[in-house]
């Protein structure tokens, strides 16, 4: 809805149509750029049939990993010349955040990571924590970072969160939440804290203008909206 919103008000931009579940996905035909919010159930559906005919994607639903990603690259690869952007999260702020944790990662022995949402979210973590779990988990890796120390022997199932790629994350979902992240580094006598907060969904729409107006001279599969911003 917001995005509708935005592309309505966007002067360069069209808004030629707008699918629910239970629209026909045909209309999409009419347009050069498509834009997924939708479930991580159906996403990749979705996916292919935009790839199949011909339209360039902008993704925000979450939900995808290695074995995920891999497909969408097959699709591309049978359909040269259309583009998919995927963002785990559109807003400035959250890609300045994992950007942040990326670099302060190799500094740092412990690392874990708080996620925060509103209790609709379907998926757990969230497609940011996952992301920059994999981005501070390539930062460890290259500066010869062993697993963040954790004498835990005996704990109850959950309590100490989910691993993505050797990097605990911790999921919490509470009324009155939109998006939140931590990223807690610990090292010898100090901690780093970065937290972004998101307080509306209007946030994640100038990350999405900026894709749908870029994903054209973006080739095949780009994820992360870090790649159009001049970090
Ligand atoms: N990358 C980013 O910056 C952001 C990503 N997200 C992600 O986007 C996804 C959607 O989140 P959110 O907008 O909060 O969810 P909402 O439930 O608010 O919106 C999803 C919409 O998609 C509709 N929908 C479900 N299935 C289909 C389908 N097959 N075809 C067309 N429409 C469909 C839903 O309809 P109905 O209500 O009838 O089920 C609903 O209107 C999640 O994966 C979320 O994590 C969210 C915000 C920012
Ligand atoms: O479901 C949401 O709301 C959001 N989903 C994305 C995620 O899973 O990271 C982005 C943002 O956190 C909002």
């Amino acid at each position: 809805m917001e995005v509708c919103k935005a592309v309505h008000a966007a002067e360069d931009m069209e808004l030629v149509a707008a699918v629910d579940k239970d629209d026909p996905i045909e209309s999409l035909t009419k347009a050069e750029v498509v834009v997924d919010f939708t479930h991580p159930d159906v996403v990749m559906g979705n996916l292919e049939w935009c790839i199949r005919h011909g339209l360039h994607t902008v993704v925000g639903t979450t939900g995808f990993d290695a074995a995920r990603l891999e497909r969408v690259r097959g699709w591309l690869a049978e359909n040269p010349g259309v583009n998919c952007l995927i963002c785990p999260n559109f807003g400035i702020g959250a890609v300045l955040m994992m950007h942040f944790a990326r670099l302060a990662a190799k500094y740092f022995p412990s690392v874990e990571i708080v996620e925060l949402h509103h209790p609709n979210k379907a998926d757990a973590p969230s497609g940011t924590a996952r992301r920059t779990a994999e981005l501070i988990a390539e930062a460890r890796a290259k500066a010869g970072l062993g697993p963040s120390p954790d004498a835990t022997t005996a704990e109850l199932d959950g309590a100490r969160g989910a691993t993505v790629e050797g990097v605990r994350v911790h999921a919490v979902r509470l009324s009155g939440l939109v998006a939140h992240q931590e990223v807690l580094f610990g090292g010898e006598g100090e901690t780093l804290t970065i937290r972004h907060d998101t307080l509306n969904r209007a946030s994640f729409t100038p990350g999405v203008l900026l894709g749908i107006r870029r994903v054209r001279e973006l080739p095949g599969l780009t994820v992360g909206l870090e790649h159009l911003l001049d970090l």
